[in-house]
C-alpha cells in the first residue's frame, strides 16, 4: 500500500504552493518531508487526506483517494493541534476513538494503554486546558494513532517537545512503523529526519529539489565534511583548491570540500608535518544539504 503524487499541482489564486510534485512513498516506512516555512509541506498534506482539492495531479494510496473524514485506517496529527480546550482527555479521545470505529471500551483501553507509555496517566480525566503544551501535543499524538491507522501523516510532530519526551515520542513513531504503519512526517529538524528516515524529499517554494533515499542522497551529493584538529593553525587550507568551506572550531577545523580526493591531498599535503591530531573524513549531513538546495540554514 503506497502513497502516490502524480504530477501533483496546488494553486491559491495565482500562487503555486505546490508544483508538478511526483512521489512514491513507500508502504510500513518512515517518509521525511521536509521544506522551509511555506515551502508547501502542509498543503500537500492536506491534499492527500482530501481536505484540499489538488488543482491537478492525481493521489492515490493503494490505488485509491483517500478520504480523512471517511477513512478509518488513516491518522493525522494536523500542524495547528486541534483538542478541545474544555473537554476532559478521556472523554474526547473516546469519541474521537469512536468517530474512528473504535468502540468505546476499545478506545479507552488503548488511551491508556498509550498514557502509560507516555507516563501521564493521571491526565486521563483532566481538561485538555490544564495541561502544558508538549503534553497536549503527546495526547493529540494518541488520537491520531489509538486506532491503529495503516496510513499516518504527521505535520512536525517534535516541534515544542523537551528533548526527553522527543526521544519518547521517536520510540513511539518507531513502534507505530513497525507494527506496520506507514508514516509520512516533517519536521524542521534535520536530525529527526535523519535518523528515522531512509526516503525523503525536500521541498523548495513547491518543487521537490531532493527526492529519494538518503544513503543515496548523501553519496550523490558528492561533496564531503573533513575534520582536523591539530596543534597549529589550519588556515592555510582555506586557499586550497577544492576546499567549498572552512569553519575554524576549538582544536582544529571543519572543511567542506568537493570530493573525497580532496581529503587525499590535504592528507597528503599535512604528511610530515607531525602536528594533526585527529583526520576524519565524513559524508555530509542533511542539513549541509538542506542549506545547499534550498538556501537557509536549519539547526
Ligand atoms: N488557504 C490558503 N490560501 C492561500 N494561500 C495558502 C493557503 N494555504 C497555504 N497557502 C500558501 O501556500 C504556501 C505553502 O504553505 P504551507 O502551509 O503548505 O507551507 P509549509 O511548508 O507547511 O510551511 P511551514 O513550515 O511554515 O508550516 C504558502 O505560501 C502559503 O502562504
Amino acid at each position: 500500500m503506497s502513497l502516490l503524487l502524480k504530477n501533483v499541482t496546488k494553486k491559491f489564486d495565482d500562487h503555486i504552493a505546490v508544483n508538478n510534485l511526483t512521489l512514491e512513498m513507500p508502504e510500513r516506512e518512515l517518509f521525511g518531508f521536509l521544506g522551509g516555512n511555506g515551502a508547501g509541506k502542509t498543503t500537500t498534506f492536506r491534499m492527500i487526506l482530501g481536505l484540499l482539492d489538488q488543482t491537478d495531479g492525481q493521489i492515490e494510496w493503494n490505488g485509491e483517494k483517500i478520504d480523512y473524514h471517511k477513512s478509518h485506517l488513516i491518522g493525522y496529527l494536523p500542524e495547528e493541534r486541534g483538542l478541545y480546550p474544555k473537554l476532559k482527555v478521556k472523554e474526547q479521545l473516546v469519541y474521537l476513538g469512536k468517530l474512528r470505529g473504535m468502540t468505546g471500551q476499545s478506545a479507552l483501553i488503548e488511551l491508556k494503554k498509550w498514557l502509560d507509555r507516555f507516563q501521564v496517566s493521571h491526565y486521563l480525566d483532566k481538561k485538555v486546558e490544564e495541561l502544558s503544551k508538549g503534553n497536549q501535543q503527546k495526547i493529540q499524538f494518541i488520537s491520531s494513532v489509538m486506532h491503529k491507522p495503516k496510513l499516518l501523516i504527521l505535520d512536525e510532530p517534535f516541534s515544542g517537545l523537551d528533548p526527553i519526551n522527543v526521544e519518547m515520542l521517536k520510540e513511539a513513531v518507531i513502534d507505530v512503523k513497525n507494527s506496520g504503519t506507514s508514516i509520512v512526517f516533517s519536521s524542521h529538524q534535520m536530525d529527526h529526519v535523519e535518523e528515522l528516515c531512509e526516503n525523503l524529499c525536500i521541498l523548495k517554494e513547491g518543487n521537490a529539489v531532493v527526492k529519494g533515499n538518503l544513503s543515496e542522497i548523501k553519496r550523490s551529493f558528492g561533496k564531503k565534511n573533513l575534520i582536523i584538529h591539530a596543534q597549529e593553525s589550519l588556515d592555510f587550507l582555506q586557499q586550497m583548491e577544492g576546499v567549498v568551506k572552512f569553519k575554524q572550531v576549538i582544536g582544529g577545523c571543519e572543511l567542506q570540500i568537493m570530493s573525497e580526493e580532496v581529503s587525499q591531498i590535504i592528507f597528503n599535503e599535512l604528511q610530515g608535518k607531525g602536528f594533526i591530531r585527529k583526520f576524519e573524513l565524513e559524508e555530509p549531513t542533511l542539513n549541509d544539504i538542506f542549506i545547499e538546495k534550498v538556501g537557509e540554514h536549519y539547526e
